[in-house]
């Protein structure tokens, strides 16, 4: 029920959470809304923002408030973007297809999962180059597999390609084990289903996460005579064969600097950048910006893997520190709110990234679900600069904020 540009059951991304959640299945409500463990870590990049206050300056004429920023090139109508999440027909019908038209509509940056329900090709086309794809590559031991994926993604015009890095075995998430999640047969992993045709294609999620640990991942892939990895840990590796599956493929616990980033980059450059997401230390991005990538994203996956890790928020100013403004740093995680948005930039982010708020405006209602999120945050962020005595992006900064600690003692930055 709108009332003029309101609509009155959802005005804040609360809301949205409440009204999505009776919109989807179990199985995909869990697996949407989990973190890995005890769930501390997601709890916590949420909690994080609550730690910082805003110091707003007054009689400054916010009369014009500019809340664009540039992105590949683009200009975004906010510095928010689209993160990448896998699978999301699970929320609604039209999946990532709905996602790239409530970002185009809404001049929005659009991440696309490897594990994505749609392919990287169509999410192109709907997108039509007026807002920048971004293809997020889980890059798979098997480089055969990825290497066709980036050929396809330059071909497509994506801008950039953000790697993964947090996931070299997948997060325990108990609710889907307990789930026995599985992505129904009538989805496919479309980005791969071109890759299967002689092998059965693997909707999932296909088995029960029982596989999912270190100590036994090698034994649970499948082996395939003469697939044999390279290069040797202590034991004797075989490459993921069979259908492909984020359980069986997304995971890469071979992955390291020297060996994939260089490779990734000759594969890429020049059409596409390479980024690294899932960087949470001063230290990783210094290795970043030696490894000569063309940015970051501070991100913990959105508490899905390392369960007990820094909230982004927390993490994100040594890292700040550590690039020094050389390439830009983007953050996820834990964005609900306009003045959220508006703290991660104080702290020197360039760019937000929203994940499961896009997932519950899909389960919501579709494509208008998800333009209704970008609105809420968008509308929110704006009001937050104007009420700050910011005019533009680029001048928020830390003078902006204080914190606060548990006893209430407020601390300049
Ligand atoms: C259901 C779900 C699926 C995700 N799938 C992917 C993925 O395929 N690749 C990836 O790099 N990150 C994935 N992420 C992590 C997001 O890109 C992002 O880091 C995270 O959602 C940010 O936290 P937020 O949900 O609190 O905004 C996923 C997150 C969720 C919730
Ligand atoms: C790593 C598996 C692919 C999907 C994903 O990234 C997630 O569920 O968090």
């Amino acid at each position: 029920m709108a009332q003029g540009d309101h609509d009155l059951n959802c005005l804040n991304i609360d809301d949205l959470e409440k009204l999505a959640y009776t919109r989807m299945d179990k199985m995909t409500r869990d697996y949407y809304n989990e973190g890995a463990d005890s769930g501390s870590t997601l709890l916590e990049n949420l909690k994080a923002y609550e730690k910082y206050r805003i110091r707003p300056r007054v009689l400054r004429d916010v009369s014009i408030i500019v809340t664009t920023t540039t992105i590949f090139g683009h200009k975004n109508a906010v510095p928010i973007g689209v993160a990448p999440t896998a699978m999301q027909r699970l929320a609604h019908s039209d999946g990532e297809l709905a996602t790239a038209r409530a970002c185009k509509k809404k001049g929005i940056a659009m991440g696309l999962s490897s594990f994505a329900t749609t392919s990287l090709e169509d999410v192109a086309k709907e997108c039509d180059g007026v807002v920048p794809n971004v293809l997020q590559l889980y890059l798979f031991e098997e480089r055969a597999h990825s290497k066709k994926l980036i050929a396809r993604a330059k071909k497509a015009g994506f801008k950039a390609v953000f790697l993964t890095v947090d996931t070299p075995y997948l997060g325990r998430r108990n609710a889907e084990i307990k789930n026995q999640f599985k992505l129904p047969s009538h989805f496919k992993i479309e980005n791969f289903a071109c890759e299967e045709d002689d092998e059965e294609q693997g909707a999932d999620g296909g088995n029960p996460r029982t596989d999912n640990l270190p100590a036994n991942t090698s034994a649970k892939r499948k082996a395939k005579k003469g697939s044999k990895a390279g290069y040797t840990d202590g034991e004797s590796r075989v490459l993921p064969t069979g259908p492909i599956t984020f359980h069986t493929h997304a995971a890469n616990p071979t992955l390291s600097w020297e060996k994939d980033i260089e490779w990734l980059k000759q594969e890429c450059c020049p059409e596409m950048e390479v980024w690294v997401k899932g960087i949470a230390t001063a230290e990783d991005a210094i290795l970043a910006l030696h490894h000569q990538v063309r940015g970051i994203v501070v991100s913990n996956h959105g508490g899905r893997q390392l369960n007990g890790a820094l909230a982004t928020l927390d993490a994100l100013p040594e890292v700040v520190e550590a690039i020094q403004g050389k390439i830009p740093v983007h953050v996820d995680g834990g964005i609900r709110h306009g003045t959220d948005v508006f703290k991660a930039l104080a702290l020197g982010a360039d760019f937000v990234w929203v994940g499961r708020p896009a997932l519950w405006g899909l389960a919501y209602k579709g494509q208008e679900g998800v333009e209704l999120m970008l609105k809420l945050l968008s509308e929110e962020f704006r009001l937050c600069m104007a009420l700050a005595g910011v005019t533009k992006v680029q001048d928020i900064a830390k003078e902006y904020l204080v914190k606060i600690d548990k006893s209430g003692f407020v601390s300049k930055l």
